[in-house]
């Protein structure tokens, strides 16, 4: 054997390789496979181009562990390297790349994990890189090169007899779980699973079952089936991934197929978008969406991110747009920079335009749902509502498409665009500003009785249920110059305010009466107002400021004390209905008259369930007395 020095400024490299790199140790297995991936490939090339004449044989990578001898190694039958090439790729090439990623990452940490160290990456956990190769050239003799993690190497001839590479790891006794064949495995399932060359981890059982083939005997039950195990390659890859095919050849059942082969766990998707493109980047995935009707948080770090076929990474938040998190799938892109630290990655002019790209992608699909098949995109709104919602308020560019698409639901479940909605609701629902006001229940069951009051006038009530919608609606607001107005945010009659004044049956005296008796009555808890509403309406109701109300649910969203926003609330007393005048101000009993009073108050408060405990329990014991 030859002896060599790699070079004098590499003194630092292999203790700042395996010291700093440890927390991603795994990815010398990425970095190992891939190599022998492109020294298959490029030997199908060569074949393909004529220049390589023979027969190429057996492509498959394997993967073995010999536990005794401690090694792990990585085969390829690839184009293999003669000795100039490995002094040049493995003593120049790759050791500066190794150079460059450590110069880089002693100025950011943060590149770790995205950067393709190489072959200099076996060094995390190897002390000692044995490389076994035969050139694919005529002539071409066997090589091996030793190095055992020092600026020192040995090259010398080899005893390789067939075409490709051997990369030989003799494992650190602090990474013998490289020695596991179930960390390997699971190492294999995670980078190699949808690389273009088949990967062989050793072999696996088999288990089917075959028609037995003892003769059937008429009038007897046919003999059960054998069950015959068998010993096949055990192959981790599939090197045809969907995404990679044409859009035309596929069905529905390969999309949900490879869904489930993604996600063995996860529920059916609801649709999917297949991307393709090649200018001006390359990009080809699927993304699909999953049904998100429950939290936003739990479905996050869904989408993976592949480099030709490599998978990198599966926190894509650089790349695509925040709310695209939320959908499940792939993307494969040579063109994404991984070896770059993120701030680099997100001022990068091409990972913005893919960003752009996906974007408008997502919202031509949903447009076309709608458009298509409109009906269809209804069943789907409640699944796809929160989805397209948190698309418009994160993303000026997705709200302008969105728009279009988005749907308001009413209390009857009917549908409607934003345009429609304000069309809708233009005539009866405009006020003295002339503003369209949208009128909206959080819980529509909670505040039944607020809704059918609103419906009774003649008012639409949307559903707006969800977290998302209050910022929503502060979107719509700004944008579209609607209001809107939760159902307890004022009386009926003054959720769309006109300009008619409506006539204070009551004198002065008598209003000072009533207010006195009801402040006294309702005491710290909200502020008295005294109102001519319809003689109809109910004599007492609670209602809360749409703003302040909105304000503290925003940054209650947002994780903030909101102990400055008391839960305060208006108590309207309804001056005109005839209950006012009779059971308080001609009750001559004054007992009885701070009694009603509180009743009144008590009936306000359970109409939108806000009475509990001992409250409660005196309205209903003096609800039974009445009765007697
Ligand atoms: N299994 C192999 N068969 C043939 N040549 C190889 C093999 N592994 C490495 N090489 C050669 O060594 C070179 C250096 O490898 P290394 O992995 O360090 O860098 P790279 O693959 O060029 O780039 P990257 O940093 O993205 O991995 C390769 O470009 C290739 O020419």
């Amino acid at each position: 054997m030859q002896k060599g020095n790699i070079s004098v400024q590499t003194e630092n490299i292999f203790p700042i390789i395996k010291k700093f790199l440890y927390s991603d140790q795994e990815i010398f297995l990425r970095e190992l496979v891939s190599n022998a991936v492109d020294a298959t490939s490029k030997l199908k090339t060569l074949n393909r181009k004529g220049e390589f004449k023979g027969d190429i044989g057996e492509d498959t990578i394997d993967i073995m562990i010999d536990k005794e001898a401690k090694t792990l190694t990585i085969r390829d039958r690839g184009i293999g390297m003669t000795k100039e090439e490995v002094e040049k790729y493995l003593n120049q090439v790759a050791l500066s790349s190794a150079q460059d990623f450590v110069d880089k990452y002693q100025e950011d940490a943060s590149i770790i994990g995205h950067f393709g160290l190489g072959f200099y990456s076996a060094f995390m956990v190897a002390d000692k890189v044995e490389v076994n190769t035969l050139s694919w050239k005529d002539g071409a003799e066997p090589v091996r090169w030793i190095c055992e993690g020092d600026p020192s190497y040995e090259i010398g001839e080899g005893d390789r007899d067939f075409r490709g590479t051997d990369i030989i790891l003799h494992v650190s006794d602090d990474s013998v779980q490289y020695l596991e064949d179930s960390e390997i495995e699971g190492l294999l399932n995670k980078y190699a699973r949808f690389l273009p060359i088949p990967i062989r981890f050793g072999t696996k059982t088999e288990t089917t079952y075959e028609e037995s083939d003892v003769a059937v005997i008429e009038g007897e039950e046919k003999p059960e089936p054998v069950k015959v195990e068998k010993e096949v390659d055990n192959i981790i890859n599939n090197p045809e991934p969907l995404w990679k095919k044409n859009p035309a050849d596929l069905t529905d059942d390969d999309y949900k197929d490879f869904y489930r082969e993604l996600y063995p766990m996860g529920q059916p998707p609801m649709f999917w978008i297949h991307l393709n493109i090649d200018f001006p980047f390359n990009l080809t995935g699927i993304l699909y969406f999953p049904k998100v009707s429950g939290g936003l948080e739990l479905q996050r770090n869904k989408i993976q991110l592949y480099s030709n076929q490599v998978y990198v990474t599966d926190d894509v938040k650089e790349i695509v747009p925040e709310f695209l998190t939320l959908l499940h799938g792939v993307i494969d892109s040579p063109d994404i920079p991984l070896n770059v630290s993120r701030s680099y990655l997100q001022a990068d002019t091409n990972v913005k335009k893919i960003t752009g790209y996906i974007t408008k992608k997502v919202a031509e699909k949903l447009n076309s749902l709608f458009k298509d098949n409109r009906e269809d995109y209804e069943a789907k709104w409640a699944d796809l509502g929160v989805f397209v919602k948190y698309g418009m308020i994160s993303e000026e560019k997705f709200y302008d498409r969105a728009k279009k698409f988005v749907l308001l639901e009413n209390t009857d479940n009917r549908k409607f665009t934003i345009e429609e909605y304000k069309e809708r609701i233009a005539e009866n629902q405009t006020d003295k500003h002339d503003k369209v006001i949208g009128i909206y229940t959080a819980d529509e069951d909670r505040q039944h009785t607020l809704v059918a009051g609103a419906i009774e006038r003649g008012y639409d009530v949307l559903k707006l249920e969800h977290a998302i919608d209050a910022p929503f609606i502060q979107s719509l607001e700004q944008k579209e110059g609607m209001t809107f107005v939760r159902v307890d945010s004022a009386t009926p009659d003054q959720l769309v305010q006109k300009d008619e004044e409506k006539e204070l049956l009551l004198n002065e005296e008598e209003q000072t009466t009533v207010k006195d008796l009801f402040t006294t009555v309702v005491g710290e808890k909200g502020n008295v107002e005294l109102k001519p509403l319809d003689t109809t309406d109910a004599p007492v109701q609670i209602v809360r400021n749409e703003f302040m109300r909105r304000m503290k649910e925003m940054q209650q969203l947002q994780g903030m004390d909101t102990s400055m926003f008391p839960d305060m609330y208006n108590v309207v007393v309804n001056a005109n209905n005839p209950i006012v005048k009779d059971q308080i101000l001609n009750n001559e009993d004054e007992a009885a008259r701070t009694e009603n009073a509180t009743h009144l108050y008590q009936l306000a408060l359970l109409s939108q369930q806000l009475l509990s405990g001992a409250e409660l329990k005196a309205f209903v014991d003096r609800s039974v007395k009445m009765m007697k």
